[in-house]
């Protein structure tokens, strides 16, 4: 379930750090790094001509390596210079290129660019000039390659410093890091492609990779599998479309607790009218409950609240989406839950928390001890413990009403069958992303629990 590791600028120094202090030479490591880079590059553009952009430091150096390995396979390279090399590493990377060195300002296009003027050591954005001669020569290739970063990416915010054209490949060395995976900043290439280079990474924060799911033993049963519990509100379609969502992800039985008749869904879905905050309490009193997710079409007035309490009294394990977000306080939230804020919701119940997306999930999780799916086109998910997984590349056709109704459900479903409550928001994120992208284009959120059986087979 655990892709790639993500490192910060600070992290990513301190394992080079490592590496070194093992034994292994400032240069081996560069040599590495451009040895990887050189062989995808290869292999995406194989003999076209190339010009490498080459910055003043390590990340220029391992330009350098490439051009100079690219050349030895028969490559027309140039290399295009900003300023001199000022790192020992690089400075060699250079030497042994030994070829001519262009002025950045004036060298001509060639059908493949590399980008290899910053990496994590961008301090600031781009000077105007730098940024638009980036732009050009990236725009006049028909392959382009960004060396770790599209320069100009803030490496562990993600934000843009200065502007940055779209790459064709993106070449992440040695780790991923957050700029991969958070917007804009992932949006500034078509294809990343991660280069291991050896050096031990901390395992706290991981790009979200396939789960690996079970099918049901032979002594399973409906309750076994879990009984996840609805409780809707106001609004009937959103808690129907979660309960249905949560029938098709594995989970043994789900039942609807819904305020009126319409909320009625597929048969398999045990639907009770349950009016009052008291009825609440009354139907989730029933100790084979697993999971109640309680948000979605709740409503947000007085009797939502009231139904809210109820459900929050009941005392089972729960997931809090939608209105649910809304109503409550991040210090009301029971611990060992987990919660699905968009970024809207995010706000609202956490304020203006510094850093990064991911930061930013890693600092609620910890506050309210609750598992926390920040939602979005790049969705972080983050445990109370430290441990992120971070999902990007999802179908933009999710951006749709009621897909979160769907997650939401999922969720549900997912936490009834594991009980593990990291994993099953993993699972979800992963399970819907793949639902998604199997209900194609211009899908409504009503087709995603449908592509959930597929999805979920697709990981036995
Ligand atoms: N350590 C290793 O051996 C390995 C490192 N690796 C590679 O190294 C990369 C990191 O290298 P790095 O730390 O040298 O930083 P890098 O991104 O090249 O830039 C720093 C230089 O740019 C300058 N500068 C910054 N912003 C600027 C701006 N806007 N405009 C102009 N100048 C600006 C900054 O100067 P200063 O901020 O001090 O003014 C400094 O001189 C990493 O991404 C990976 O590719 C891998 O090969 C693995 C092995
Ligand atoms: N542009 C996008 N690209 C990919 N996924 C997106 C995008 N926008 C939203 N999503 C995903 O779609 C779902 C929307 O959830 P939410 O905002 O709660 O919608 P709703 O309340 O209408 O159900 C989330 O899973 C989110 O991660
Ligand atoms: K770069």
């Amino acid at each position: 379930m655990t892709g790639a590791p993500i490192l910060t600028a600070a992290q990513m120094r301190a394992a080079e750090q490592a590496v070194f202090a093992s034994g292994v030479p400032d240069y081996a490591l560069m040599e590495r790094a451009g040895a990887a880079a050189a062989a995808i590059i290869w292999r995406a553009g194989g003999l076209r001509d190339m010009l490498v952009l080459c910055g003043p430091g390590n990340n220029g150096g391992d330009g350098y390596v490439i051009a100079r390995l690219l050349r030895e396979r028969g490559v027309a390279v140039r290399v295009a210079a900003l300023g001199e090399s000022r790192t020992p590493s690089s400075q060699r990377a250079r030497a042994e290129w030994g070829g001519p060195v262009e002025d950045l300002a004036t060298a001509a296009p060639a059908t493949q660019v590399v980008d290899a003027l910053f990496g994590t050591g961008l301090s600031r954005g781009l000077d105007a000039a730098v940024a638009a001669r980036l732009g050009e020569l990236t725009q006049a290739a028909s392959h382009s390659h960004a060396i770790d970063l599209p320069s100009g990416v803030e490496t562990d915010s993600g934000a843009l410093l200065s502007a940055v054209p779209r790459f064709r490949l993106c070449v992440a060395l040695g780790a991923l890091k957050p700029a991969h995976l958070l917007y804009p900043a992932a949006g500034c290439f078509d294809r990343l492609i991660y280069g291991p280079i050896g050096i031990a990474a901390p395992d706290q924060v991981h790009r979200l990779g396939p789960p690996r799911l079970m099918a049901p033993g032979v002594e399973a049963h409906k309750y076994t599998r879990g009984l996840v519990a609805v409780v809707g509100g106001a609004m009937a379609g959103a808690a129907r479309l979660a309960a249905q969502s949560a029938s098709s992800s594995g989970a043994g039985m789900v039942r609807l607790f819904a305020m009126d008749e319409a909320a009625a869904g597929p048969d398999a879905i045990i639907h009770q009218q349950v009016q009052t905050a008291a009825d609440v309490a009354i139907a989730l009193d029933d100790e084979r409950i697993a999971v109640v997710l309680v948000g979605p079409g709740l409503g947000r007035d007085a009797a939502a609240r009231d139904r809210l309490a109820a459900t929050v009294t009941a005392g089972h394990r729960l997931v809090l989406d939608a209105d649910a977000l809304t109503l409550l306080a991040a210090d009301a939230i029971p611990q060992g839950s987990i919660l699905t804020p968009h970024e809207g919701e995010f706000r609202r119940l956490f304020g203006d928390l510094p850093g990064s997306k991911i930061d930013r999930a890693r600092v609620a999780a910890a506050q309210c001890g609750a598992v926390v799916i920040y939602k979005g086109a790049d969705s972080v998910i983050a445990a109370p413990d430290g441990r992120v997984a971070v999902a990007a590349g999802a179908s933009t056709w999710l951006s749709t009403a009621g897909t979160g109704d769907v997650l939401a459900g999922l969720v549900g479903g997912r936490l009834a069958v594991t009980g593990d409550p990291f994993r099953a928001a993993s699972e979800a994120v992963w399970l819907h992303g793949d639902a998604a992208r199997r209900a194609g284009a211009a899908f409504v959120a009503d087709d995603l629990p449908d592509a959930l059986p597929a999805a979920i087979a697709a990981r036995l």
